[in-house]
C-alpha cells in the first residue's frame, strides 16, 4: 500500500490528503434539511448528513488528491449511525481509487491492539470464514505502549499489505509537555547538547525507523510504518526526517493550524518523497472562509476543490 500511496502521489503531483473531518456546523443547511426530513433530528440524520456532505467533497477532489483521512472520533459522535457513515465514507473513496488513511490513533496491550489491526486492516475469524471491519489501507497509531503495542499493527499490514503512521510528534500546541522532554537515551544527541539526553520525540522517531526497517516492502525506498510528524513544528521535521531517512511522513497541521507550504520543505526527502501534507477543516470547510465566500453554501464541494488546487501551488511552489 505504501507503494501505492506514492504512485498515486506521484501522478497527482499533490502530496496532499483531504482529512474527512465532518461535523455538524460544516455541513450545509440544505444537506441538514433533506437528510432531517427523512430521518429526523436523530443520530440517524445527522449520520445521513454528514455522509451526504463527504461524499459532496469526494465527488470534487477524487482526481487531485492521492489520499483521503477520515478522522473517526467525528463520526463516533454520532453513536452507530455515526459509525455507519464512516464505513460508508471509507468504501466510497475505496471505489474512488482513493488510498484510504483511518485516523484512529489507537495502541494498547498486544492482545487488544491486535483485535484493532485486524478491525481496522486486516480480517477477523467468523466460523470457518474471514470478514473485514472497517477495512482501510492505513491507519494512524499511538506508541506509547511500545513494541508489544505496535507489533499487532506490523504484523497484519505484513499480511495484508497495509500501513500505519505511527504518532512521532503531533501538531498541537501543548505537545512539547511530554513530547520535547529530554531523557536518558544512553547516546549522544546528533549536534550534541548534552551527552545522553534527548527528546522524547526524537527517540519515538528513532524507534519508528527501527520497526520500519522490519517493514520494508519486496520494492521500494520507503517502509509502510510511516510516522505523524506536525506542520506546525518544522524544526522538529528537519531532525526526524535525518532521523528516520525511510519513514514516510504524515504531516497534520496545514492550514487551520497555521502550517503554511514554506514550513514543509524539510519534511521531504531529496527525491521529492518522503511526506504528505493533511489539510481537514481547510478544504471540508472552506467555503466559510472570506477567500472562498463566493462558492456560498451551496458550492461548498467547488469550494473544496478550490482550495486543494491552492494548497497543491503552494506545497508544489515551495519544493520547487
Ligand atoms: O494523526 C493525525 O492525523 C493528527 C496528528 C497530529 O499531530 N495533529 C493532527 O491535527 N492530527 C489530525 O489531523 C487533522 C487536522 O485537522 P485540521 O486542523 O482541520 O486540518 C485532525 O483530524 C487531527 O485529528
Amino acid at each position: 500500500m505504501i507503494n501505492k500511496l506514492i504512485q498515486k502521489i506521484q501522478k497527482t503531483n499533490a502530496p496532499i490528503v483531504v482529512g474527512l473531518d465532518p461535523t455538524m456546523k460544516f455541513v450545509p443547511e440544505h444537506i441538514r434539511r433533506a437528510a432531517f426530513a427523512e430521518y429526523g433530528e436523530t443520530l440517524e440524520g445527522a449520520a445521513e448528513a454528514i455522509w451526504q456532505y463527504n461524499k459532496g467533497i469526494v465527488d470534487a477532489i477524487y482526481d487531485l488528491v492521492p489520499a483521503v483521512k477520515p478522522q473517526i472520533a467525528m463520526y463516533e459522535q454520532f453513536g452507530i449511525p455515526g459509525l455507519i457513515a464512516f464505513q460508508k465514507t471509507v468504501n466510497y473513496c475505496k471505489e474512488k481509487e482513493l488510498v484510504v488513511i483511518g485516523d484512529i490513533k489507537r495502541g494498547d496491550i498486544g492482545s487488544t491492539s491486535e483485535a484493532y489491526a485486524v478491525g481496522h486492516l486486516g480480517k477477523v475469524q467468523v466460523g470457518q470464514s474471514f470478514c473485514s471491519g472497517f477495512d482501510e489501507d492505513f491507519v494512524t497509531v499511538n506508541p506509547y505502549l511500545g513494541s508489544d503495542g505496535v507489533r499487532p499493527f506490523m504484523n497484519v499490514c505484513k499480511a495484508e499489505h497495509k500501513g500505519i503512521f505511527v504518532l512521532v510528534k503531533t501538531s498541537n500546541p501543548s505537545s512539547g509537555e511530554l513530547q520535547d522532554r529530554l531523557v536518558s537515551a544512553g547516546e549522544s544527541r546528533t549536534g550534541g547538547e548534552e551527552a545522553g539526553e534527548r527528546p522524547v520525540y526524537e527517540i519515538v522517531g528513532s524507534q519508528v525507523a527501527a520497526w520500519g526497517a522490519e517493514c520494508m516492502p519486496e520494492s521500494g525506498d520507503y517502509s509502510y510504518v510511516g510516522a505523524v510528524v506536525g506542520a506546525t513544528y518544522p524544526e522538529q521535521g528537519r531532525i526526524l526526517r535525518k532521523i528516520m531517512p525511510r519513514t514516510f511522513i504524515l504531516v497534520p497541521g496545514y492550514g487551520a493550524q497555521g502550517g503554511k507550504g514554506a514550513d514543509l520543505v524539510h519534511f521531504f526527502n531529496e527525491d521529492g518523497l518522503g511526506a504528505i501534507i493533511n489539510s481537514s477543516r481547510g478544504i471540508i470547510a472552506a467555503y466559510q472562509q472570506e477567500k472562498y465566500a463566493r462558492f456560498g453554501e451551496a458550492g461548498y464541494a467547488e469550494a473544496a476543490r478550490e482550495a486543494v488546487l491552492d494548497m497543491k501551488r503552494d506545497i508544489v511552489s515551495c519544493l520547487n
